[in-house]
């Protein structure tokens, strides 16, 4: 019988022993949102909580480069009790910290659960971010990619492993369609599109009916996780990008995740 926040796995070559599943944890279900800066990213994870609160025990986790500035206006909405909201300072580029090296993050996860436990869900918000950042299945078991459409109705057509392939793909704050110009069923189509039919959800957190879908979407999915039945899907590594590093030669270097290492802008390289 599958146990909540068992993974399932594939069956083993012949003549394998399978292992002890007895390791597998009885962990809160860990729930990544990521998306380009300004998105929405923090109003949503408090949409959530404010819709989810009462039901579930929830605890979140924020982050920033530099600040906890995510994780102090996550805490003055009022959403969570203050200490269940935990702040990570990433010191470099958000990605770093949810798909490079994801051993912060996973180690406030574990303080976060081990100091209020039972803890039945944990977003972890990355930091604002381009289109290409995605989390490490190695430390969400689901993942949320948010846009919204002030960044332009064609965003969605841009594509990346985020919009392709993030579990949900959010389009947000759509009360602002009119404003800036963006037809938001045509951006919903073209998000379709892109996600060969994977879920989009147009959402704005002053439309009740997109918040209960929200909301709906995470219990399907917290209840698939409690089942066994919910399989991690990693989107992708993040395409290769520049990072200005004042201190390489040519100032910076091309960081390309397939190889996990870093190619200077001279040629210089050196493993992440
Ligand atoms: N009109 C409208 N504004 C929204 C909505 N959701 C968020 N916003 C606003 O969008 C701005 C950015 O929201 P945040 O939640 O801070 O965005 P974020 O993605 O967490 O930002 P970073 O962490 O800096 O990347 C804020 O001014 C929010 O009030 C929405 O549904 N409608």
């Amino acid at each position: 019988m599958p146990r909540r926040g068992q993974r399932r796995t594939p069956d083993p070559p012949e003549g394998c022993s399978v292992p002890d599943d007895s390791s597998t944890s009885d962990r809160a279900l860990r729930l990544g949102v990521a998306g380009p800066v300004g998105t929405g990213k923090s109003s949503l994870i408090a949409t959530i909580c404010r819709a989810l609160a009462d039901e579930i025990r929830i605890g979140v986790i924020t982050n920033d480069i530099y600040t906890d500035e995510d994780a102090r206006f996550l805490r003055s909405e009022g959403v969570l009790d203050p200490d269940r909201i935990r702040a990570v300072e990433t010191g470099a580029c958000p990605h770093t910290a949810i798909r490079d090296d994801v051993t912060a993050n996973l180690m406030a996860a574990e303080d976060l659960e081990r100091d209020h436990t039972p803890l039945d869900l944990v977003v972890i918000e990355s930091g604002g971010d381009n289109l290409t950042a995605t989390f490490s299945p190695a430390l969400v078991d689901a993942q949320i990619f948010v846009l919204d459409v002030a960044g332009g109705g064609d965003v969605a057509r841009k594509g990346g492993p985020g919009i392709g392939r993030a579990d949900l793909l959010v389009v947000n704050k759509t009360d602002l369609a009119p404003y800036v110009g963006v037809d938001v069923p045509t951006m919903v189509a073209d998000a379709r599109t892109a996600r060969d039919d994977r879920p989009v959800l147009a959402l704005s957190r002053t439309d009740t009916e997109s918040v209960a879908a929200l909301r709906q979407w995470v219990l399907g999915v917290l209840t698939a996780y409690r089942a066994g039945q919910h399989v991690p899907v990693d989107p992708g590594p993040m395409a290769p990008h520049f990072h200005a590093d004042e201190s390489a030669p040519g100032g910076g270097y091309t960081h390309t995740h397939e190889t996990h290492s870093h190619v200077g802008a001279s040629g210089h390289s050196h493993d992440s």
